[in-house]
């Protein structure tokens, strides 16, 4: 899929405005349907799934006609939810062991300028992922399929492969979505034959080894050649290219683009100790928050949690760009005591939105939005989260606008 991202809030604002939500329940699962292209905003925190579905809610629809649309918002409300509650244990099987584990690496085939998975649609898909960072969700499922049910792959390593390029890259979506794929969050593997990728790819290929029934594919006990090779996708190496897009900004002087670092004395951050400290971060980028008060507005960039989720330089100038609609924030390289020692003995407010990767910061957290914020706490399923969001969106709907049904 040939997309961009613009970061400007005007082209955000009309990509918000022509979403189509009765358009998009009949064709979001075909590469050419009318998916909304929202998600790297919404995963960094720029929107809100709440704000997008109290925009659709007020364009006069029958929740019938919008439901699958405000399901699938609810479906990264309830990722969230389920880092929320299980913290490190999401990066573990969240059910059951992974059934028919054969490698702990990734195929070679799906590496940029080595593309070459055998199944020319997906091909064409990985090639336009290397330029765009977007993924249909189709496509994120058939790859996960492909790597993990076909080639035999563990989720882990290919979910960070698939994150660091990612420009919505979200650990729980991510990390849910290639264990409900790979069957160790659901009750069975996800399969797709050729057919079943002709037709929502809109592609004529045949003759591949996905071209056969279910029943075939399921009783696969050998590795197409395409996904033998493999390759050790390593955190450690892909956290350089991060670090280094890092680095190149904390030596530049130009203030545009610098970021702070107390590697680099001549700059400290340039706070005003009669003000409170707000704190954005990767997920965090709503350029709506407090924004009528005066404050310190600061990107806090923290090593240790890009060591753990590294991104690609694409992604990190797509983060970069949208935080530059905050206005006057400062982008600061470093963790929570290195900020501290900026702040010198002025001990200012700080607040922040709350987030399961930042729980070392010490001042006042803020709840991040929800659709449904009544809805907490560990479902094992979406369904069960969702049958009482479905619930509450009823009660809302009903007393207020009974015309709506
Ligand atoms: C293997 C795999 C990995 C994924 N990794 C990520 C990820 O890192 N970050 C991420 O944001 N999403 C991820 N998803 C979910 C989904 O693919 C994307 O959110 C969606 O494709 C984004 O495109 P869109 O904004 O056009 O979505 P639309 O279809 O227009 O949906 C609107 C919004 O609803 C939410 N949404 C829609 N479908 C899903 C879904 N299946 N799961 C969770 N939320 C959904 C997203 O916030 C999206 O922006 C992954 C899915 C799979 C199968």
């Amino acid at each position: 899929m040939k997309v961009s991202f613009p970061t400007d809030p005007i082209s955000i604002q009309k990509r918000i405005q022509s979403i189509d939500p009765v358009k998009y329940g009949n064709s979001r699962n075909y590469i050419d349907g009318e998916v909304t292209l929202l998600s790297p905003y919404i995963a960094r925190g720029y929107i809100s799934t709440k704000q997008i579905f109290e925009h659709v809610s007020s364009l006069g629809y029958k929740p019938y006609q919008i439901t699958k649309f405000v399901q699938e918002l609810a479906w990264r409300d309830y990722f969230q939810q389920v880092w929320r509650n299980k913290g490190e244990l999401l990066f573990q099987d969240l059910k059951q062991t992974q059934p028919g584990i054969r490698n702990y690496k990734i195929p070679k085939s799906i590496l940029r300028d080595h593309v070459q998975t055998g199944i020319p649609g997906i091909n064409r898909e990985l090639n336009d992922f290397y330029e765009t960072g977007y993924l249909h969700n189709h496509v994120r499922m058939y790859i996960a399929s492909l790597v993990c049910n076909i080639g035999g792959a563990y989720w882990k390593k290919p979910s960070e492969w698939m994150y660091y390029h990612l420009l919505d890259a979200d650990a729980a979506s991510n990390t849910c979505s290639w264990q409900w794929v790979s069957g160790s969050f659901s009750s069975k593997k996800y399969v797709a034959n050729q057919e079943n990728i002709n037709k929502y790819l809109k592609t004529n290929d045949h003759g591949t080894y996905l071209d056969r029934s279910y029943e075939k594919i399921l009783e696969f006990n050998f590795c197409p050649k395409e996904l033998e090779e493999l390759f050790d996708w390593d955190l450690t190496s892909v956290y350089r290219e991060t670090e280094n897009w890092i680095e190149s900004k904390i030596w530049n002087p130009n203030p545009d683009v610098h970021i702070y670092s107390n590697s680099n004395p001549n700059f400290p951050l340039d706070l005003d100790s009669s003000l409170p400290v707000l704190i954005y971060d990767f997920y965090n980028l709503d350029p709506n928050w407090k924004k009528d008060i005066l404050a310190n507005r600061i990107f806090m960039l923290r090593p240790h949690f890009f060591r753990k989720f590294p991104s690609s330089p694409k992604t990190m100038d797509f983060v970069f760009a949208l935080a530059k609609n905050i206005p006057k924030i400062q982008f600061f390289w470093g963790e929570w005591e290195d900020l501290l020692r900026q702040l010198n003995s002025t001990r200012p407010e700080i607040y922040w939105k709350e987030h399961p990767t930042n729980k070392e910061y010490i001042g006042k957290e803020e709840e991040r939005d929800w659709i449904f914020s009544e809805v907490t706490g560990y479902y094992p399923s979406f369904f069960a989260y969702w049958k009482k969001c479905e619930k509450i969106w009823d009660r809302k709907n009903l007393p207020n606008q009974p015309n709506l049904f």
